[in-house]
This record gives C-alpha cells, sequence and structure tokens, in this order.
C-alpha cells in the first residue's frame, strides 16, 4: 500500500506543485500548542508536517532548534507524551507525519516499541539523523513489516556515496543544502544543482531540500530543482516571537501563508 507521503506527493505532481514541508518541535512551548501548530501549519499549506522529539543532545541541530528542544524537555516532553499527541492530530486529519527523532531515542524506548506506536497513532516516516549507513541497513529490514517510510538525509558527498544512500529509500530523499546544522543562512555554498541532479540520477522518489530555507526569495531560487521545500528554523523563530505576547498559533500561520504562496 502507497504510504500517505507517496499519495501527497503523487497528487501534487499531477498539479504540478511542489511541496511544502514544515518542521516543528513537539513539545515547544507545549504539546497542546504542537497540536494547534499542526493544525494550523496545515491550514496555512503545508503539505507534509515534520515533527521533532527533542532530545538533550542533538548534533545536527544549530542553536534555534535546540532552543526549541530545550523549551520542550523543560515542560517534560517525552516520547510517551508526545504519541497521544499524534494520535489526537490523526483523529482530524489526514496530513503526512514525519518524526525527525535520533536514533539514541529510539534505541532506548525500545526499536519495536517505538514502530508499534508510531504505527498505531498514523506516524507516516522515519528521519534519523544519527543513523549510520550500516545500520540503517539492519532498521529497514525491521521496517519492512510496518507502514513506515524510512527517509534518508543525503549531504553533498561523492556519487558513490550517494547511489548508497539513496538506494532503497522511501517517501522521500532529504537532500542537505548545505555543510554543518540546521539553521538560516544568507547564501549556500555548493552548487546546488550539480548536487540535485547526481541524486536524480540514482534514484526516482521525489527530493526535497532542507537546511537553511528561510524566506520567499529562497523558495522561489530553489523550487525547480526539486519536489519540495523544508522549512525548520525560520519557523521555530515565529514560535520564539509568538511566545513573548501569546501569538504562536497565529504567528507561524502567517508565515507558513506566505511560504506557501512562494511556492
Ligand atoms: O532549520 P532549517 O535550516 O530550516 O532546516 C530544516 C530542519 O530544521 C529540520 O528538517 C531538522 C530539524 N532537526 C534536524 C536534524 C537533522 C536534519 C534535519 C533537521
Amino acid at each position: 500500500m502507497k504510504s500517505r507521503i507517496t499519495k501527497k506527493f503523487n497528487r501534487l505532481r499531477e498539479k504540478d506543485e511542489k511541496a511544502l514541508i514544515a518542521y516543528i518541535t513537539s513539545g515547544d512551548p507545549n504539546l497542546d500548542r504542537t497540536l494547534n501548530l499542526v493544525l494550523q501549519m496545515e491550514k496555512a499549506g503545508a503539505d507534509i508536517i515534520e515533527l521533532g522529539i527533542p532530545y538533550s543532545d542533538p548534533l545536527a541541530d544549530g542553536p534555534v532548534i535546540q532552543r526549541a528542544a530545550q523549551r520542550a524537555l523543560k515542560v517534560g516532553t517525552n516520547i510517551d507524551s508526545i504519541f497521544p499527541m499524534v494520535f489526537k492530530v490523526r483523529e482530524k486529519t489526514e496530513i503526512p507525519l514525519v518524526f525527525l527523532v535520533y536514533f539514541n531515542s529510539i534505541y532506548r524506548y525500545g526499536i519495536k516499541r517505538f514502530l508499534d506506536k508510531c504505527k498505531d497513532s498514523g506516524v507516516d516516516g522515519l528521519i534519523i539523523p544519527d543513523l549510520p549507513l550500516e545500520e540503517r541497513r539492519e532498521l529497514n529490514e525491521v521496517m519492512k513489516d510496518y507502514p513506515i517510510d524510512l527517509i534518508p538525509l543525503v549531504a553533498p558527498t561523492s556519487e558513490d556515496r550517494i547511489r548508497k544512500i539513496v538506494s532503497g529509500a522511501e517517501g522521500f530523499v532529504y537532500c542537505i543544502s548545505s555543510k554543518g546544522v540546521t539553521g538560516t543562512r544568507d547564501s549556500f555554498e555548493v552548487d546546488l544543482s550539480n548536487f540535485i541532479n547526481k541524486v536524480k540520477k540514482h534514484t526516482s522518489i521525489p527530493l526535497a531540500i532542507g537546511f537553511g530555507i528561510s524566506n520567499e526569495e529562497t523558495i522561489k531560487k530553489l523550487k525547480g530543482l526539486c519536489d519540495g521545500l523544508i522549512v525548520g528554523s525560520a519557523i521555530i523563530e515565529k514560535v520564539e516571537e509568538g511566545i513573548k505576547d501569546d501569538s504562536v498559533e497565529d504567528k507561524v500561520f502567517n508565515f507558513v501563508s506566505e511560504l506557501h504562496e512562494a511556492l
């Protein structure tokens, strides 16, 4: 059976549209707010939601997302409290949901237990930034029995490594625009179209670009290259602004609407 993610990309392709993939950290500033934010972002035009599971040692995350994780952890957010929130989201919408989760969190929770709960609560995909290629194969084997896509992250690297990383990819391939950690940037170091073309040579599933996309200008520049664009830190910055005057949902709704229009 095709996943919600695949169906979404297929539907967008028919309309010649690109996916807007919006990231927030679960529990920032609390889980009730996360539920509201998912629904507001969908209303504003987000096509896929990436939900971060806050982690104390997030090596791929820049300062903005680290702050979000700290806020979430401070109010006691953990995997066990996130699943009921996801369940509530699923009662209200069919929007594809992807967890951004560090492998250590899954491992400590218990891999099968984690996957079972993902399945029961309606999680469609996993992005695991610290999962090495070798262990990905093992996890892939276990996940064959689950309707959950394992979405690989690929950074500009040798073509041979790109080929290995994207082989067996499901849902979409997360193409990292530039080196370093998550967060807004002024420019992109690498020749992105060259990199994206290399990835395209080795897979036919949809490609989404993330890292450093924060405004309409960048969206317009990059949308022709791929099937979807991922925005994280720039949305979290709106959450932070909204925390100050209790307007988190409105600020995020307005910002995601702008991004959607640029797509
Ligand atoms: O924040 P940015 O630069 O917009 O990039 C998206 C990113 O935040 C999101 O996909 C993400 C959050 N944490 C991560 C860790 C690794 C890879 C990706 C991520």
